[in-house]
């Protein structure tokens, strides 16, 4: 379904289970499906995630991230007739779906398309009655693709100061805890502009741990950080003393971001419908019906993706040698983000990187198998997702005259799968929980 070299795969020891649950983690990162499963229509009543709303004005769709145009699809197709409109920002921007119009803004960093969408998106949300109720689709790349910036901030200075952040190696909750600070839309500033009685956003978390005020930088969600953790960030990375005055300025006193407590929260509804943690439980619960007793290690893996490789592989060794945490037939699970300190130039990524350490970690033990995945479909600079490996590749490898370790240290773990069959190719897939690790231990026969 999302794999398109599944059938090859296949073919690779316990190749039937790895992909297996690997289309499954994939399938409850869909966007379409992510959307239309938590949104129900009843006649005028809509009930999203246990709550219920009898619409008695109509029904908008707003929304941005890389994710944005299939999850307001899925609401139009949901919502029916009771979908008045809306403007959605999508790295594309593809015209319309139903009522809703799809722009095209910019990512990684915003620019001239992302300010007319979004100006665009505000505007229509001036039309919106109190008896309404605004949806809200929010996805990864939602920071860049929607942005306004506030009163005496131009658009070049936002984009200028995030490049650099990312540059200068800043984690995603202190760059979007910048971010906030210099926008009319970021961290909750976004319901002070939407009229309507009901506001529901609908989450797809590219955020390891979710914190729902650093996806897209919380748009309609209390904001968790300060304006003084934005300054300390600032000058943690050398920033603050190039700043000039005026932009300062907006730092120490600009409006402030919505917090804990405030009024306007009452009528958000925020709703995470796809995560890391659905899709590793979804895995999970794949694997199980296969016979394997499958436990979830964490859905907050981090740290660089060849020591995560190793550290995977020795429990995976444990389950094998001494049954625990648990005997085979096991399947482990961990998803999260790793990172790659890039010191070669090879192509590769933090999946098939941590892949291929754990397969160095686990020669000559055929009993054991893994898989890996970006769910967005591109793992670094390469064009694969991830990889499938097990016990055997390490010999396997060098039988064809290659060396695992040297294709390792040059970052080239892409070149190395390619050449064993054993990328796993997806294209984009329009979604992103992050990353996917899954081991099996099978009982030695
Ligand atoms: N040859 C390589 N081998 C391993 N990792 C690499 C290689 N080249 C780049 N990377 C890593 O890939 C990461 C970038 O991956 P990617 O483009 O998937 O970005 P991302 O973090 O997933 O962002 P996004 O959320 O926008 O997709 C960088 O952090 C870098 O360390
Ligand atoms: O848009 C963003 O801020 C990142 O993708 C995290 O959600
Ligand atoms: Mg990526």
């Amino acid at each position: 379904m999302y794999i398109k070299n599944k059938d090859a795969l296949l073919r690779l020891p316990r190749g039937g289970a790895l992909v297996g649950a690997l289309e499954e983690a994939l399938s409850a990162a869909d966007p379409y499906k992510a959307v239309a499963s938590h949104v129900k229509r009843a006649g005028g009543a809509l009930e999203v995630a246990g709550r219920v709303y009898s619409v008695r004005g109509r029904a908008h769709v707003v929304g941005f991230g890389k994710a944005s145009e299939k999850m307001a699809e899925a609401l139009v197709d949901v919502l029916g007739d009771l979908a008045a409109g809306g403007v959605v920002i999508s790295p594309r921007g593809s015209g319309r779906l139903g009522p809703v119009e799809v722009v095209k803004g910019d990512h990684p960093v915003p620019g001239a398309d992302t300010l007319v969408a979004s100006r665009r998106l505000l505007e229509y949300l001036e039309g919106v009655g109190e008896n309404d109720v605004v949806f809200v689709v929010i996805s990864g790349g939602g920071s860049a693709l929607f942005e306004v910036p506030v009163e005496g901030m131009e658009l070049g200075d936002i984009a200028r100061i995030s490049a650099e952040l990312m540059r200068r190696g800043a984690d995603i909750v202190e760059l979007n805890a910048v971010r906030k600070r210099l926008s009319r839309v970021k961290g909750g500033k976004l319901l002070r502009l939407v009229k309507a009685s009901a506001v529901i956003s609908l989450i797809i978390s590219d955020v390891v741990g979710d914190r729902l005020d650093t996806i897209a930088s919380g748009p309609t969600a209390p904001d968790g950080t300060s304006r003084e953790f934005a300054i300390r960030v600032l000058k943690k990375y050398g920033i603050w003393g190039e700043l000039p005055p005026r932009i300062r300025a907006v730092f120490e006193g600009g409006e402030d971001t919505v917090k804990e407590g405030d009024a306007l929260l009452a009528k958000v509804q925020n709703v995470i419908v796809a995560n890391n943690l659905l899709s590793l439980r979804r895995a999970s619960e794949y694997l199980s019906a296969l016979g394997y007793k499958a436990v979830i290690l964490t859905s907050m893996l981090e740290g660089e993706a060849r020591e995560a490789g190793r550290v995977l592989a020795s429990v995976a060794k444990s389950a094998a040698y001494s049954g625990l945490p648990e005997r085979p037939p096991l399947a482990l699970l961990a998803g999260g983000e790793t990172v790659v300190t890039v010191r070669g130039g090879g192509r590769g990524g933090r999946n098939q990187e941590l892949c291929l350490s754990f397969s160095i970690a686990v020669r000559g033990l055929r009993n054991i198998s893994a898989a890996c995945l970006g769910t967005d479909g591109v793992d670094g600079n390469s064009p694969a997702a991830g990889a499938v490996v097990d016990g055997g590749v390490a010999e396997e490898a060098e039988a064809m005259g290659l060396d695992p370790f040297e294709y390792l240290n040059n970052n080239d773990s892409y070149t190395f799968f390619e050449k064993l069959g054993r990328a796993v190719i997806t294209g984009y897939t329009g979604t992103n929980v992050n990353d996917v690790f899954i081991a099996l231990v099978e009982k030695v026969i």
